[in-house]
């Protein structure tokens, strides 16, 4: 239902709020839901974890500590039908080169089956983020959940240098 997306996605942003602000990238803010219990199964931020890390991928992170399994074999052992919930669409390249969140939710498609995002990705960075393209390609619906495009962009950009 629409009032659950929203609701969802206001999480997502008071998480959001709680990443340390940088220059080099946005604060966002993410959760796993478990669609078959309406469970959140993790919650994560920008740089929350050590290492440059996004939160889409500390929701993943956690959830391999939890279950003593390397990431990418997380599909193994996640219930089928998860819903990820993003402030920010997940990144298809990252300037650190790091492994970009759309790759990590591509490889899980078994367990991920929807990504529900606040804002597309700005051009900041990256100016032309294939994201949703890759996954939509691969089955899985990106939908925009409407109505915090503000609050979650002046979130996102809190610690770049206002020109
Ligand atoms: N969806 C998303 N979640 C995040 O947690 C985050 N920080 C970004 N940010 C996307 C942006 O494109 C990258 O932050 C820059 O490209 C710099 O790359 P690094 O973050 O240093 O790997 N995007
Ligand atoms: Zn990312």
């Amino acid at each position: 239902q629409p009032g659950d997306h929203r609701a969802y996605m206001q999480l997502a942003l008071s998480l959001a709020q709680k990443s340390p602000p940088k220059p080099t990238n946005y604060r966002v803010g993410a959760i796993l839901v478990d669609l078959s219990s309406n469970k959140i199964l993790a919650t994560g931020y920008t740089l929350e974890l050590q290492g440059n890390t996004h939160a889409e991928q500390c929701c993943l992170i956690k959830l391999a500590v939890q279950h003593g399994v390397p990431e990418e074999r997380l599909n193994e052992v996640l219930p089928s039908e998860l819903a990820l919930y993003t402030t920010v669409e997940p990144c298809s390249k990252r300037l650190s080169g790091n492994l970009p969140c759309v790759e990590r939710v591509l490889r899980l498609a078994g367990s991920i089956r929807t990504v529900y995002v606040g804002i597309m990705e700005p051009e900041t960075f990256v100016t032309d983020n294939t994201g949703r393209k890759s996954l939509q390609g691969a089955g899985i619906p990106v939908i925009h959940v409407e109505g915090l495009e503000a609050d979650i962009l002046e979130v996102a950009t809190a610690g770049h240098i206002k020109s």
